[in-house]
């Protein structure tokens, strides 16, 4: 595990730590990232400026579960004002547990996004 932020000796604001997060994704040394801040918004955002990444801030597993379903979605962002831990072990649960669509349609958002993202 890699850690950013808070939790590492660099800078801790959310727009940093976060899109450092999603660049250990896309340069390879990380599989997926797990990003927060108290909203989760920024956390978001500033993971999804990073080309190739695909963030989803998830406020319950069903959400989590869609996301690496049908997002393929490469980060996890949370939001510390509303996930309890007991929410958060669920969120955490769906995420890992699940896995990207092979359907046709699936599959070609994800592909149109990489499509205008260049
Ligand atoms: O939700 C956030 C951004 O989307 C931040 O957590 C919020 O802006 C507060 O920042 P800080 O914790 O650094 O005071």
């Amino acid at each position: 595990m890699i850690t950013h932020g808070a939790l590492a000796d660099e800078r801790a604001d959310w727009a940093w730590c976060c899109s450092r997060a999603a660049q250990d994704v896309t340069s390879g040394v990380a599989d997926q990232a797990i990003v927060c801040c108290w909203t989760g918004t920024g956390a978001s955002i500033a993971a999804n400026k990073v080309p190739g990444i695909r963030a989803a801030l998830c406020v319950d597993a069903a959400t989590a579960a869609g996301a690496r379903r049908w997002n393929d979605a490469n980060v996890l962002a949370v939001s510390l004002r509303l996930t309890s831990a007991p929410l958060l072990e669920e969120i955490l649960d769906a995420w890992f547990s699940g896995g990207a669509s092979a359907d046709e349609t699936d599959l070609a958002n994800i592909a149109y996004l990489s499509e205008i993202e260049n």
